[in-house]
């Protein structure tokens, strides 16, 4: 480790190393949870499951509704690994903090990242519980400059200027879709754009008018830079957000939204979003290696 924020390739790979000797799994897909998300790895079989306190260079999840596990195991025929728990920049971590697992993943031979996310809708036409399959995101740290990629650019993981359109994959999203078809939940699917904003508040009514005219879809404290750094190092990327409230625009409106409403509704949307995972992790081209 060079200083406090800047982690090097040693470091990623480090802890990669250890996590490839205390498991026989070798994962092609990884699957971030979001908040009041972490049962979408219940789906999992012979688990191998370690507390991020117990893995060396791992930060450690502070927020509710994420139990800071990592979570190896099959699924379908097909070897995964789930986080339950991320990290938010809220927490006082660095953006290479937040994203340190993304990388770990690469290196333990990842090709596929699924993030989910709860998040509060901006678009009038979606509802509480929908599920919103994300088309592109609006990274709004990072047009500040708070990217996750500052610094001296590491040439193994990628390129110094990695492009950020077409990130989220077009036929993921294509399946994903056919499957909420076949599933019969089409009605409360939706395809739209995830913007991040820094939290840990909920938004102002005058910057949530300003989103809905920019037009965000879905409003959420994360993603975006675990998003940027698989993307810069090459891997797949699907994302999903279930919308746990809808944001308030109106001066008339006298609800406002908390954390604990926020995993209410992550919690009944969870065996909905657990099949739509598992059915497209299953129907993924992906070739299994074996340890
Ligand atoms: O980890 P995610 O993005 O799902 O968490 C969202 C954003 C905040 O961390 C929290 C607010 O309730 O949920
Ligand atoms: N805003 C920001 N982040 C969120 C929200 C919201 O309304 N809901 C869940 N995460």
């Amino acid at each position: 480790m060079h200083s406090k924020d800047q982690i090097c390739h040693e470091d990623y790979q480090r802890t990669a190393d250890w996590l490839l000797s205390q498991t026989q799994h070798r994962p092609k897909v990884a699957i971030i949870c979001g908040s009041g998300l972490g049962m979408l790895a219940d789906a999992l079989k012979c688990q191998d499951s370690f507390k991020y306190s117990d893995i060396p260079g791992f930060p450690q999840s502070t927020v509710k509704g994420h139990a800071g596990r990592l979570v190896f195991g099959e699924l379908k025929g097909k070897t995964c690994v789930y986080m339950q728990g991320r990290f938010h920049m809220y927490e006082g971590h660095s953006l290479s903090k937040v994203t340190f697992p993304v990388r770990v993943f690469k290196l333990l031979g990842v090709e596929t990242l699924i993030v989910t996310n709860a998040a509060g809708s901006l678009a009038d036409s979606y509802n509480c519980g929908d599920i919103m399959i994300i088309r592109d995101h609006i990274n709004f740290p990072g047009l500040a400059g708070l990217n996750p990629l500052n610094g001296p650019n590491d040439d193994k993981f990628g390129p110094r200027f990695p492009p950020m359109s077409g990130v989220y994959d077009k036929s993921l999203r294509k399946m994903a879709f056919d499957i909420c078809k076949s599933m019969g939940v089409s009605q409360y699917v939706q395809e739209g754009v995830y913007c991040m904003v820094g939290g840990p508040n909920f938004e102002s009514i005058a910057e949530a008018r300003l989103l809905h005219k920019l037009g965000v879809d879905a409003v959420g404290m994360s993603t975006a830079p675990e998003v940027l750094v698989a993307s810069h190092c090459g891997m797949r990327v699907f994302g999903l957000s279930l919308i746990t409230n809808k944001v308030v625009k109106s001066y008339e409106d006298n609800e406002s939204v908390n954390h604990e409403a926020v995993l209410e509704v992550s919690k009944m949307r969870s065996e909905t979003l657990q099949a739509l995972v598992t059915e497209l992790i299953s129907r993924m081209d992906i070739n299994n290696n074996t340890a």
